[in-house]
């Protein structure tokens, strides 16, 4: 999306350099750095340490990272070492797993000689795909933004909440959560959008609110604990949140604090919409609480916090007394109860298995 008049995704390849490149986000909104990774490690530490984040984007990164690696050493012994530091960097987001299964299926037939342009071609496949899966997923969000749009007097804009960062840079391009808020503008539906920082790491003050800027969405940034009172006062019309894992029953596991935003909505009647591209569906899991791995954060996360200072240096300040430890569930799970629909690219479902088996009926054979 833009950056000024600049079109950017989070990643691409530049073939010329035979680099690959990422927004770095750790420095945002502050500072906008493109950096290249190249080696297996960089890869593995830029997933590990958010870089770059979101489960699409840690999807994308890791195909491009298995391409990189395969350039470097197409050996099965090589191939099989990659999958598994890639795989071990964070454990919740499925799309993790669902692009390294990707590259192995495609990569593990070939000779060691075909391995590496084959893989280049298969990771800018994973991104292009993830582009037009994103840009569906706007298409049949807008449907929803417009049905509440028409509740409202003219002029009034659609109050829409959203937690954490499941924009365009928490994916290849377009966001899931917010591709309906891109598509709403670009239709002329008036909207507003209340940004909850998103605690521990604000991805909402330090991203979301930054993509909002970057494309003139009115917005405002909002503490996480405010959500629920804006529901009850009838501020927030609808809630779109993305997810890095949802079950074949529609649980939904998303940054930790989503659970209470979705607890919130359901007892002020705010429809709490979930977007999400298929390739973060995992089939295999039918209860997200019980089976979904909740990843473990550093507690400085919790402890510090990281911004600008007024003479404009980055940095992280300590904010608890020294000894005090934190707690840092990365994420929690959202039962399919609490959520209204599942906005994918190929519809709405309802957060059921028989819904999301309706979109998808070629899953059916293996449920
Ligand atoms: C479109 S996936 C976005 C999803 O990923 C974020 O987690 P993290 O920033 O830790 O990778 C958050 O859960 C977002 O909703």
């Amino acid at each position: 999306m833009k950056v000024g008049d600049t079109h950017y995704r989070s990643i691409w390849f530049d073939g010329e350099a035979g680099r690959v490149r990422i927004i770095d986000q750790r420095w945002l909104p502050h500072e906008f750095r493109v950096v290249e990774i190249e080696s297996l490690d960089e890869f593995a530490t830029a997933i590990r340490d958010m870089w770059v984040r979101g489960a699409p984007l840690i999807g994308a990164t890791a195909a491009y990272g298995i391409a990189m690696e395969m350039h470097r050493n197409a050996s099965d012994a090589a191939l099989d070492a990659a999958w598994e530091l890639l795989h071990e960097t964070r454990p919740t987001a499925i799309n993790l797993r669902w692009a390294l299964e990707e590259m192995r299926q495609v990569l593990a037939p070939l000779s060691e000689g075909e391995r590496a342009a084959v893989a280049f071609r298969k990771a800018a496949e994973i991104c292009d795909a993830d582009v037009e899966t994103n840009r569906m997923i706007g298409v049949h969000g807008l449907d929803l933004v417009k049905q509440i749009a028409a509740t409202k007097k003219p002029g009034e804009p659609v109050n829409i909440l959203t937690h954490c960062n499941a924009g365009w840079l928490a994916t290849v391009d377009w966001g899931t959560a917010t591709s309906p808020m891109y598509h709403a503008v670009q239709a002329g539906i008036p909207i507003h959008v209340w940004v909850d920082e998103t605690r521990p790491r604000n991805q909402g003050a330090q991203l979301t609110a930054w993509e909002m800027n970057s494309h003139g969405i009115p917005h405002h940034l909002l503490t996480d604990n405010a959500g629920g009172h804006l529901m009850q006062h009838g501020q927030v019309d609808m809630v779109i949140v993305g997810t890095d894992r949802t079950t074949a029953l529609g649980d939904v596991c998303n940054k930790i604090g989503t659970y209470l935003k979705a607890l919130a909505a359901q007892d002020n009647d705010v429809p709490f919409y979930v977007a999400l591209p298929s390739s973060t569906i995992d089939w295999t899991v039918e209860d997200g609480v019980r089976e979904i791995p909740i990843e473990e954060r550093d507690d400085r996360e919790v402890t510090h916090v990281f911004g600008r200072l007024d003479n404009g240096s980055v940095t992280s300040v300590q904010i608890s007394p020294d000894g005090t430890p934190g707690g840092n569930p990365a994420f929690d799970v959202t039962p399919a109860r609490l959520v209204t629909g599942l906005i994918t690219e190929r519809g709405v479902a309802e957060a059921s298995r028989e819904g999301l088996l309706g979109l998808f009926p070629e899953r059916r054979s293996a449920a």
